[in-house]
């Protein structure tokens, strides 16, 4: 394995607490069809595999009604969009850590959100100078689990998916990375379930990470599988303005 030379971060669970903001566009869609309402707990348990997914459990719950999902579609989008400083805050830990780690690694987000809502939702939340780029999912084959998104989030920084190390709360996150060949570390602060893979690591706190990346850095120390530096690709020029240019935010 090489060293960890980027981090990207899913979004939902993991830098924000969103489950209470996509719940309330969850309910603004559903009642425009007449629906039921359906409360935080039992939304929390449908976020991960983006909005799409979101709506199809719901109206399973609803018993599957004769209603255009892609209606539904549009009215969620355009409820988080209205008010997107109401998605969702920064956990506790997560300034802090961006702050930490801007200028060691350049930082991206991979999330199942379409990228619009995800970049209003961190803008909103202070968050979104601290990225390099906000790689959302808007078509389903980029979904995680499937590795497109990390593999393209590596190619816009230079890099290869073994430099990057992947940060998620959810199954979706670590299949993801597993499917891309990148490191990953399940937060268990988030809403997904704990892995049962025991080599994922493992963060109860943000700042946690920073320890993490001091412990792969050691182990790999004398390891002689990952190629030297000079053999490795270097990021991108583009890349390399992209993250010099990354506005700091005021926190
Ligand atoms: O389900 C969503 O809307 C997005 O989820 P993610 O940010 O955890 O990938």
């Amino acid at each position: 394995m090489c060293r960890i030379a980027a981090i990207t971060f899913d979004l939902d669970g993991t830098l924000l607490d969103s489950a209470h903001g996509v719940m309330v566009a969850l309910n603004i869609a559903l009642a425009d069809e007449g629906l039921p309402q359906f409360d935080g707990p039992t939304v929390r348990g449908w976020i991960g595999d983006g909005p799409d997914a979101t709506i199809r459990q719901a109206l399973k719950a609803c018993g599957n009604p004769a209603v255009d999902p892609l209606r539904m579609r549009r009215r969620f989008d355009a409820a988080t969009l209205a008010s997107p400083r109401d998605q969702g805050r920064a956990y506790e830990g997560i300034p802090e850590l961006l702050r930490k780690l801007a200028g060691r690694y350049p930082m991206a987000v991979v999330t199942n959100k379409p990228t619009p809502l995800a970049r209003a939702v961190l803008d909103a939340a202070g968050l979104l100078g601290w990225f390099a780029a906000v790689h959302g999912a808007d078509t389903p084959e980029q979904r995680k689990p499937a590795p497109w998104l990390l593999q393209h989030a590596a190619a816009r920084l230079g890099l290869t998916p073994p430099s990057l190390l992947m940060v998620g709360d959810g199954d979706a996150d670590l299949k993801a990375a597993a499917a891309a060949g990148c490191r990953a570390a399940w937060v268990s602060w988030g809403y997904g379930a704990a892995p049962a893979d025991p080599t994922v690591g493992r963060l109860d706190a943000p700042l946690q990470l920073l320890a993490h990346l001091q412990t792969i850095h050691q182990e790999l120390q004398g390891d002689s599988s990952c190629p030297p530096e000079a053999d490795r690709p270097s990021p991108s020029s583009s890349s390399r303005s992209a993250v010099a240019t990354l506005r700091q935010p005021a926190t």
